[in-house]
């Protein structure tokens, strides 16, 4: 995976958030911001705005946290009722200021600005053509890639037809607010891989990677934009153009969105992330559920598994107390970047701390959502022993994380991952707990009513939906990505 880290965070870590707006009369930039804060948690390494007033672009793009990067002027002069904005976490090119988005390219028809939640498999290949015919790149990341080649074709076409050429040439994940002068579109790539919705407001239409934005604005969800998808939202705020550019048999949807990486209270294609946690926490009680005192959650994705594991449990008959005997230091963030391992395991001990007396002397079964290199589990499982546990099970609501993600999470490589190279026993005796399962992948698929074959499930089988160096493929390489565009049914 190309990317500039220098130290990789701990757990799996966000995803980029893109949010778009088209509003009647009003400026865009304060609802971008604060949709920019629901969505903060997809991105902490920069935030930035782009609006357009008619005439010109306003841009403020900074690092750090979506309240550190603006200040009330900043905001003021982000002028017009059209606009997008972005929250990033790098997965391609530099941790700095010059791959903070959205990204502006100005050309001779016209301006554009790009936002992306995803990652590129072939960014360099095509930056490399497009060097050779005369663009120069300001970054090394994948994101400019994807904005200069639209920017090229758009001299030769009209804006659907551009964004179709520049989808037949990116290979990848990418989930895109655009804004071309002040009309803002939104895109899913064919495989649906990264999430994205529509949502209504009273006097606008905004486009987001999750629906608590929305809900966030005020609004109400309209719907999940559709893998393959463009939708064009209207300058004066009055509707949206739909075209489905790009129809594929299968999907690759993440299924870890549902898993960590979405909030709770967003629904993403179709199903409510919390709901379907809950489902995942009662099918882990179904697959290996254990005798214990104690269910406890690992917080905070953690949370809705054990609530519904504890649930099915008690649907069982099971005489098992649920409790929250993990309390987290609200002031740690949900990630953070420790060089060493040794500052790794001191940093779990500042996020998480035991409530003694609900676990001394009794068997307890913690709950996570997942285990990417065992620090939590290993740091968890050694806490609670020294405050007096009986016994430490340990139940994963996803199946073992294998291999590296190439698909916009910057998870670990494949040497830092506990399950890569161990079985479930070894990881069990690595992490020294008493017992531990994870969930099958065919429970995810059912919690997500969905199939194996319309999930990216890479991270979990070592295949992936594209074809990448060194890596195998659970797709014909060969696949026909672009076909007519058809003017979708809404
Ligand atoms: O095996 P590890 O490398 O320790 O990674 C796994 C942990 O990381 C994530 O939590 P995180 O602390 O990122 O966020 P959360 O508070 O939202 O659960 C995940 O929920 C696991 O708890
Ligand atoms: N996390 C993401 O979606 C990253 C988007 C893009 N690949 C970047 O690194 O900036
Ligand atoms: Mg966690």
């Amino acid at each position: 995976m190309a990317h500039g880290r220098d130290t990789l965070p701990e757990g799996p870590t966000e995803k980029c958030g893109v949010v778009g707006l088209s509003l009647s009369d009003r400026a865009a930039a304060r609802p971008i911001y604060y949709s920019l804060y629901a969505l903060q948690h997809r991105g902490q390494e920069s935030a930035g705005i782009v609006t357009h007033d008619g005439f010109q672009q306003h841009s403020h793009v900074d690092m750090g946290l979506v309240g550190d990067a603006f200040s009330e002027s900043d905001l003021e002069g982000l002028n017009g009722t059209t606009g997008i904005g972005h929250v990033r976490y790098p997965t391609a090119g530099s941790v700095d200021k010059s791959c903070a988005q959205p990204f502006t390219v100005s050309f001779k028809s016209g301006s554009l600005a790009l936002s992306h939640n995803g990652n590129l498999v072939n960014a360099d290949e095509i930056r490399d053509t497009l060097a050779e015919k005369g663009h120069a790149f300001t970054s090394d990341g994948d994101t400019e890639v994807i904005a200069h080649d639209l920017a090229r074709n758009l001299l030769e076409g009209d804006l659907v037809r551009a964004v179709k050429a520049t989808m037949g040439r990116i290979h990848g994940s990418y989930s895109l607010t655009i804004m071309h002068d002040d009309t803002v579109l939104g895109l899913r790539d064919p495989e649906g891989n990264r999430p994205l919705c529509l949502g209504k407001l009273e006097d606008g239409y905004v486009l987001a990677s999750e629906s608590a934005a929305i809900d966030t604005l005020g609004g109400e969800l309209v719907r999940d934009v559709r893998p393959g998808e463009l939708v064009l939202l209207d300058s004066d705020g009055s509707g949206y153009d739909s075209f489905q550019l790009v129809q594929q048999e299968n999907t690759a949807r993440c299924f870890f969105e549902h898993v960590y990486f979405a909030r709770p209270d967003s629904r993403i294609d179709g199903t409510l992330v919390y709901q379907a946690r809950r489902t995942l926490g009662r099918k882990l009680w179904e697959e290996s559920g254990v005798d214990s005192d104690v269910v406890m959650p690992v917080p905070d994705s953690g949370r809705a598994f054990a609530s519904g594991y504890a649930e099915a449990a008690q649907d069982d008959g099971a005489d098992v107390e649920f409790a929250e005997g993990l309390m987290k230091n609200r002031y740690v963030g949900r990630t953070f970047i420790m060089p060493t391992q040794d500052e790794r395991e001191r940093a779990v001990r500042l996020k998480l701390n035991p409530i003694r007396s609900t676990i001394e002397g009794r068997s307890v079964t913690i709950i996570d959502d997942s285990i990417v290199r065992g620090t939590t589990s290993r740091q968890l499982v050694s806490l609670l022993r020294d405050a007096g546990a009986d016994e430490v099970h340990v139940r994963i609501g996803a199946p073992p994380i294998i291999a590296p993600c190439y698909m916009g999470i910057d998870m670990a490589t494949r040497e830092e991952l506990i399950a890569s190279n161990r079985s479930v026993e070894d990881i069990r005796d690595e992490i020294g707990a008493d017992s531990l399962s994870y969930l099958s992948i065919d429970a995810v698929a059912e919690a997500l009513s969905s199939t194996r074959a319309d999930l990216c499930l890479g991270c979990v089988t070592g295949q992936y939906p594209y074809d990448i160096d060194d890596e195998e493929t659970d797709r014909p390489v060969e696949r026909p990505l672009v076909t007519d565009s058809a003017p979708a049914d809404d």
